[in-house]
């Protein structure tokens, strides 16, 4: 018996950071919204612990138990006391390292296929609460849509969204390490303000108001990718030629976003980006997307 679970990748609409804290984590204003890129979690029992991957970057995901999808299962067996006993194969489709939260989404989708497939029956709450303890990203990874974080991003509001928002995705080469870009953040920003999220930017969320999204979106974490990869100005400039709205780096980045008014302008600037050469490929998606769901057999 095999139960898949198909989870999203999300963009960072606005990501307010403050100062870093005690515990080495930031505060956040983290208005996440859920993206149409998905990758697909199938946990099938087995004798022990095994992790596989299939996809353009399976290469670059680690298969040992510092996998997000592992350590998922290994949170919940230990919770209820059974073996983590499971093989877990990750068709990935979310670029890896790219600020699009996919080890995240293969963490929440492991956790709610193993869950199906032990019958464990763990509350929503239980669920939610082992996301945390995996990682900041992880809860949105479960809930999808689209949601304000608080905290260090794991607390997490629900948001109304309006309508429907087109994207494109530019991939760039090789990931950025979201902690190396936190301390970029940390030395260009001495005294980063308590972050709060924008009225009006959960204004055009809940109208869906493309053209109020694209002159509201943030992040503060933009300045400290780029300073750590330069050659993302150029990408944010194809893009905006193109006739994107506008451009944003996706959380700790290197992939960018671009927002735009259809699903045909989101084909043409798709097509600009690549043929710029400033980015590997070009992914086009739209919001909202649900979060972490059971693909029935
Ligand atoms: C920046 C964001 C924006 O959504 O995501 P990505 O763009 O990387 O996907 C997140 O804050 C990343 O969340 P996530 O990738 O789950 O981070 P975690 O595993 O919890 O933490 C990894 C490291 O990131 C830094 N970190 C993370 C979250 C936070 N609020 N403050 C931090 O300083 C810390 O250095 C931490 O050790
Ligand atoms: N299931 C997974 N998929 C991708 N990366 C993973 C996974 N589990 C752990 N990782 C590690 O997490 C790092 C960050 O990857 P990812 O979650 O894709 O990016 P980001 O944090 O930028 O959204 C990777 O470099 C990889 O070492």
């Amino acid at each position: 018996m095999s139960v898949t679970v198909r989870v999203p990748a999300k963009v960072n609409v606005q990501l307010a950071v403050g100062p870093a804290r005690p515990d080495g984590f930031h505060d956040l204003a983290n208005v996440f919204l859920a993206v149409s890129l998905y990758d697909r979690v199938t946990a099938t029992r087995a004798e022990s612990l095994r992790v596989t991957c299939e996809g353009p970057d399976a290469d670059q995901v680690p298969l040992d138990r510092t996998n997000l999808a592992a350590r998922a299962a290994e949170l919940l067996a230990a919770r209820y006391g059974i073996a983590p006993d499971v093989h877990l194969h990750i068709a990935k489709d979310i670029p890896v390292a790219g600020g699009m939260a996919g080890g995240s989404a293969d963490g929440a989708g492991a956790l709610l296929a193993c869950d199906a497939l032990w019958g464990t029956g763990a509350s929503r709450a239980e669920l939610l609460d082992i996301c945390a303890e995996l990682g900041s990203d992880v809860p949105f990874s479960l809930v999808g849509g689209a949601a304000l974080g608080t905290g260090r991003g794991e607390h997490l509001t629900e948001l109304p969204l309006g309508g429907t928002f087109h994207w494109v995705f530019a991939v760039a080469d090789g990931g950025l390490s979201t902690p190396a870009v936190y301390a970029e953040f940390d030395r260009l920003t001495p005294a980063a303000p308590a972050p709060a999220a924008s009225p009006g930017l959960l204004d055009a969320l809940r109208t869906g108001d493309t053209a109020a999204l694209a002159g509201a979106l943030a992040n503060d974490l933009q300045p400290a990718a780029l300073s750590l990869r330069p050659s993302l100005a150029d990408t944010l400039a194809a893009g905006t030629a193109a006739g994107a709205l506008a451009g944003i780096v996706s959380g700790s980045g290197p992939t960018t976003a671009f927002l735009v008014k259809d699903a045909e302008a989101a084909r043409s600037v798709a097509a600009a980006l690549v043929a710029s050469g400033t980015c590997r490929t070009a992914r086009t998606a739209t919001s909202p997307a649900p979060g972490a769901r059971i693909v029935p057999a």
